[in-house]
């Protein structure tokens, strides 16, 4: 298609700034007030708080810090509904397009902002000063940005480092009033391969802009009735799990153990085998989750082998890019049969099997504003040759009927030495999902596949958080354990990873232990060290003797 000719903005005027004009006639037809009395104490304050900012342009950032269902997300769309209401712009994103669903006008951070994808410490946003989105910006009184404890900082970095340019204020975000909002004990930002230290140091909270950020805290859980005894347990129980974790946790006796995977799969999903069981309800009820993207997939290959009706199958085209199909060292290394056998995070199987009735995950963000996410849970209705026809079990448009086509993806560039792409449709099977793709999910029933323990920070807050009682909860255990997990936590003060320094090392050696780890340096504080050692080496020891 030829490039048009002439700046069309001229002539209609800034597109975005025309979609948020039209948000702001929707929001004056809301009856916003009656949510502003709603609020509850905590909420109320972090409102005031928050509107006097924008009102009184002090450009204050907030982060607001609260568990699961302690009113975020109702806090952020009665704060953006007022200020649109008053004729204000207010852009809403969040870090994952499932949650982007939830906010008035949101749309995922990345898109909003053009951040680049290999997100780099020194990068910018990928809008210059002249562009549509930087003058969109400067009409902008505040900025809502959901799921940030699992945002890369340098993703807020670039969006912080750009807005300061262009609206040539050196103050955080510009000067443009800023709402960040997560829970920083579910999981951290994901790191390709990164070890501990480097996934610790990817949070927020270790960034530069952390020291200007005002935080606002909220910690009734909302979706709860605090009348009922249980479920004030179980939210301590939660609370516990997630701010003051121990190594290991006790599982309460309420939560159901099974005995292996056939008792877990027929507990969460009963009567599987029966076709007509697995209706809309049904699979949006009800999820499985494990730590490792290997478990996942059994799961979904044994519940998929239950369910009946007939299997259709899809095999991907895999092939290198153009660049490294002309190289016969590569070609020669990597034939298409190896191509084949790989199973990167975030892309579809070569081989997909699906049956009419089955539930799966979308895996790209294909159309956002119909629902379409990475992320969003579909029924599949028919299965076609080039196209899958599904149902949407999540969000805004669960019931609709939307059409999957066959689509090319290319797995993240530091992945392997090679660029490859695979053309297949852009989905798995979702009776099972990896904990960190269930954060912002919530089921009626849960499985947790604890066989393989949690490796990471917050997965075993956010496996056990994803429903409302304890007595929901089925997990599976190793075959040598009754009723206790580990559980990770890498922002507790015991242990802290550090590259070492001289002055420090001669500090430390007083009260602690430097291990040596790769290349790095781990001080761990003495008790803690002799803890896990003793955790580690007592069978060897006691089979000594
Ligand atoms: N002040 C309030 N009055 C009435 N209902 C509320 C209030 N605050 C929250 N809720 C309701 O409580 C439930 C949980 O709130 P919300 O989804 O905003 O929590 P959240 O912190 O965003 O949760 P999550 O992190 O799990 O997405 C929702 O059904 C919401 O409508």
């Amino acid at each position: 298609m030829p490039i048009p000719i002439g700046n069309w903005s001229v002539v209609f005027g800034n597109r975005l700034i025309s979609e948020h004009r039209q948000l702001q006639i929707e929001a004056q037809e809301v009856g916003i007030q009656t949510n502003i009395e709603r609020l509850n104490n905590g909420q109320r304050a972090a409102y005031d708080a928050i509107t006097s900012s924008i009102f009184e342009n002090k450009g204050t950032t907030f982060f607001l810090h609260g568990g699961a269902g302690t009113g975020k997300t109702f806090l952020y769309n009665t704060i953006a509904v007022k200020c649109r209401s008053l004729g204000h712009i207010v852009v809403t994103v969040a870090s994952s397009g499932i949650a982007s669903l939830l906010l008035l006008g949101g749309r995922t951070a990345h898109s909003t902002f053009r951040i680049p994808l290999d997100v780099l410490e020194n990068s910018v946003c990928g809008f210059s000063k002249n562009s549509l989105q930087a003058e969109l910006f400067r009409e902008t009184k505040l900025i809502i940005w959901d799921e940030v404890a699992m945002q890369h900082k340098y993703c807020i970095e670039a969006v912080d480092r750009s807005l300061r340019d262009i609206c040539d204020n050196e103050k955080p975000f510009g000067g443009i009033t800023v709402v960040l909002g997560g829970d920083f004990r579910q999981v951290l930002p994901v790191v390709p391969k990164g070890v501990r230290e480097q996934i610790v140091n990817a949070s927020l909270r270790r960034s530069e802009l952390w020291n200007d950020i005002h935080v606002l805290t909220l910690d009734l859980n909302m979706r709860l009735n605090p009348m009922d005894p249980e479920n004030v347990t179980f939210a301590r129980f939660l609370m516990e799990v997630g701010t003051n974790p121990q190594e290991i946790v006790h599982l309460p006796p309420t939560i159901r153990k099974c005995q292996d995977l056939t008792e877990l799969l027929s507990t969460v999903y009963p009567q599987l085998e029966i076709q007509t069981t697995s209706t809309p309800t049904y699979l949006t009820e009800r999820s499985i989750l494990s730590a490792r993207n290997e478990d996942v997939n059994a799961i979904n290959a044994a519940a998929l082998n239950v369910f009946p009706g007939d299997a259709f199958t899809y095999l991907a085209a895999d092939k290198l890019s153009k660049d490294d199909e002309l190289d016969r060292s590569i070609t020669n290394r990597y034939p298409n049969e190896y191509l084949n056998s790989l199973d990167p995070p975030g892309l579809p199987s070569f081989r997909v099997e699906l049956k009419v009735g089955c539930p799966i995950m979308l895996l790209r963000n294909i159309s956002p504003k119909n629902g379409l996410c990475n992320g969003t849970r579909m029924m599949v209705v028919r299965c076609g040759t080039r196209i899958i026809e599904a149902k949407i079990l999540t969000g805004e448009k669960s019931g609709n009927l939307e059409f999957i086509p066959i689509i090319s993806l290319t797995p993240s560039s530091s992945e392997f030495p090679f660029r490859m792409t695979r053309r297949q449709f852009p989905v798995r099977l979702a009776y099972a999902m990896t904990i960190n793709k269930s954060q912002g999910q919530s089921v009626k029933f849960v499985g947790v596949d604890l066989r393989t323990p949690v490796f990471s920070h917050g997965q075993l807050y956010v496996a056990l958080s994803r429903c409302t009682s304890f007595d929901r909860i089925s997990v599976l255990l190793p075959v040598d354990e009754t009723d206790t997990t580990t559980n990770v936590d890498w922002e507790e003060k015991a242990v802290e990873l550090k590259r070492i320094n001289s002055t420090r090392l001669r500090h430390w050696l007083s009260n602690s232990i430097v291990v040596h780890a790769l290349n790095w340096y781990i001080e761990v504080d003495t008790q803690t060290f002799w803890r896990v050692m003793e955790r580690k080496f007592k069978p060897l020891n006691t089979r000594g003797v």
